[in-house]
């Protein structure tokens, strides 16, 4: 079988030499103590050659398919599909999760989430979080003192205190690090940024590893945006590293993997290997598997979706993404994690409201009968609906045994690209979600609501790729794509949509960051006109964050 090799730079030093702290934030004494740099930056000297090696390949495979290539399953790796083989055992804690809350790191969440009634919790550095260094500095205290059994927080105003429950009724935790594309500009290992994903998965192992352990709780981890099985290793040889040092069992460090790239639909079962010794399931993270799709397919002009509304699970290629990923998993005896609808309360619309719970029924009572074993909620008030379809649909703790066999997916269902339209109306609606996303994103708030959904870096990913997608469409000698109204989609559109938008907001609508919607629309604008597709939009509003 083919086996996933990580070079390891073995030379790693420690000590503190060679590591320089930028930020300042209260608190940050408590975590970042020599120890714990020292910590840090052994993992950075030991896998930020390899890092960089699977970013480059990142940089390689994109060319080709922007050079005509399409995705399509590994030749080299089909023995690793064929054999019978199973992931370790779940832990217990790990073994009913019918409903998983996500939500960004700040000490009241870290409470709220804790308490909700969810069946896990998977606080969040990545989508949901804005990465300011008070941010992560706040959420990774919030999060020691959880697991400590100490955090508590007092509103501003003195009017509620909120207190944990005793551990035995808490959500099971999980933590979910940055992807391996981002850097911590403000921790420099030799005068360069630390890796993102080993800074947030080191810190909060390093401080709560051995107590989480005790308790029988892992860590547990969720792994975001990755692309490939050697990035699935990478992650396998960080993790065994961190418990050889910190003295934990081999595999007591458990990981669920996003499936949210196109590359990573091809490439389950291998990720699944990759990590056999310490993985519990794969989820299905669709708002980046779309952004992905849009993003890896972009020169391809068959293959242009619709407006984001238009882009569902029951389209017939996420369905396909879905299906194969629970019955991979259910081969290989990991779970198979559903993902998060949009769609919160509404807040003084009673119609509305309801509408929107429905949708949100819908969705899960679809995931609950294709075979997922847990689904996602982004807000609490969505918990008891959430659970009740999956008890009526799902006696048992997960499902398994749902093999699903008879899903047949290829190549050609993975890449089948849907019909639908582009309206003023979605175009509109991805410029202002852009704007206002980045703005919040800018002033230190990574997850929003805008028109009554929930937007964080995945969802507003889609609507700022869309738009450089068809913004662009005509630069290959390509006809301009047009509305379904036969305008022509263009930067006269595009400036249309954006010159009006400061006013709208300022007069009607509660904008989070409101004084960074000029810097919000300035970065649109840049990201929009750039003759590519910039990989991310969290790598340059990074360069503009404290
Ligand atoms: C694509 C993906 O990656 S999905 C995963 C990433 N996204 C997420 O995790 C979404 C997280 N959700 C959120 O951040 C929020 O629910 C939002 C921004 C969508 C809406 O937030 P708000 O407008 O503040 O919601 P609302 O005012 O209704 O909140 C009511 C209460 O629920 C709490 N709450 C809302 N969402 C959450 C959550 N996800 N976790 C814990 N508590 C929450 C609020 O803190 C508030 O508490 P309080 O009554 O004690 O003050
Ligand atoms: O992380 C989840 C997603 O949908 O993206
Ligand atoms: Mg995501």
């Amino acid at each position: 079988m083919a086996a996933v090799a990580v070079a390891v730079d073995t030379a790693a030093a420690d000590g503190m030499d060679g590591v320089e702290v930028r930020g300042r934030s209260p608190g940050q004494e408590v975590l970042l103590t020599p120890a714990a740099l020292a910590f840090l930056a052994d993992l950075q000297r030991r896998f930020e050659p390899a890092r960089q090696q699977r970013l480059a390949d990142r940089r390689r495979r994109q060319a080709a398919f922007d050079a005509g290539a399409l995705p399509d399953f590994r030749t080299d790796t089909a023995d690793i599909r064929a054999a019978d083989w199973q992931v370790a055992p779940l832990p217990a804690a790990l073994l009913d999760r019918r409903v998983e809350i996500t939500g960004p790191t700040d000490p009241k969440m870290v409470i709220n989430a804790l308490n909700s009634g969810a069946s896990c919790y998977m606080a969040d550095f990545e989508d949901s979080t804005s990465p300011t260094w008070d941010n992560l500095v706040a959420g990774q205290r919030a999060l020691a003192q959880a697991v400590a059994g100490t955090l508590d927080w007092m509103a501003p105003d003195g009017s509620k205190h909120y207190v944990l429950k005793p551990f035995a009724q808490q959500a099971v935790l999980l933590v979910r690090p940055r992807g391996w594309h981002l850097v911590e500009k403000h921790v420099l290992v030799d005068g360069r940024p630390l890796a993102a994903g080993l800074f947030d998965l080191g810190l909060f192992a390093f401080h709560n590893a051995r107590a989480l352990a005790a308790k029988d709780r892992g860590p547990y981890f969720y792994l975001p945006k990755l692309q490939t099985m050697e990035e699935a290793a990478l992650w396998d040889a960080v993790l065994a590293q961190i418990e050889a040092v910190l003295g934990l069992a081999h595999g007591q460090l458990k990981v669920t993997v996003l499936i949210e790239t196109l590359p990573a639909a091809f490439e389950m079962d291998e990720i699944l290997h990759a990590l056999k010794d310490r993985i519990v399931g794969l989820n299905c993270g669709r708002w980046d598997y779309i952004f992905s799709c849009i993003k890896t397919l972009r020169a391809h002009p068959d293959k242009v979706l619709p407006e984001r509304g238009q882009v569902t699970m029951t389209q017939p290629f996420l369905k396909a993404y879905a299906e194969l990923l629970i019955r991979t998993c259910h081969r290989r005896r990991a779970h198979a994690m559903g993902g998060m609808a949009a769609q919160i309360p509404i807040a003084g619309d009673a119609a509305a409201n309801d509408a929107a719970l429905q949708r949100v029924r819908e969705d899960k009572l679809r995931e609950v009968r294709v075979g997922f074993d847990g689904t996602w909620v982004a807000h609490p008030a969505l918990i008891p609906l959430a659970r009740a379809v999956f008890d009526a649909d799902m006696p048992g703790p997960h499902q398994q045994h749902v093999a699903r066999s008879d899903v047949q997916v290829a190549r050609a269902d993975l890449l089948r690209t849907p019909h639908g339209s582009i309206t003023r109306a979605g175009f509109d609606n991805n410029v202002e979600v852009c704007v206002r996303y980045l703005a919040a994103w800018l002033d230190g708030n990574g997850c929003v609501p805008i028109h009554w959904l929930m937007e964080d870096a995945a969802t507003a990913e889609i609507a700022r790729a869309q738009l450089w997608q068809w913004l662009h469409f005509g630069d290959r000698g390509a006809a301009p794509l047009q509305l379904d109204d036969g305008t022509p989609i263009d930067f006269v559109l595009f400036e249309r949509a954006l010159i009006g938008l400061p006013g709208k907001l300022g007069g009607r609508v509660r904008v989070p960051g409101a004084d960074k919607l000029d810097a919000a629309i300035a970065l649109l604008e840049r990201l929009t006109r750039s003759a590519t597709l910039e990989e991310f939009l969290t790598l340059p509003a990074y360069d503009l964050l404290d």
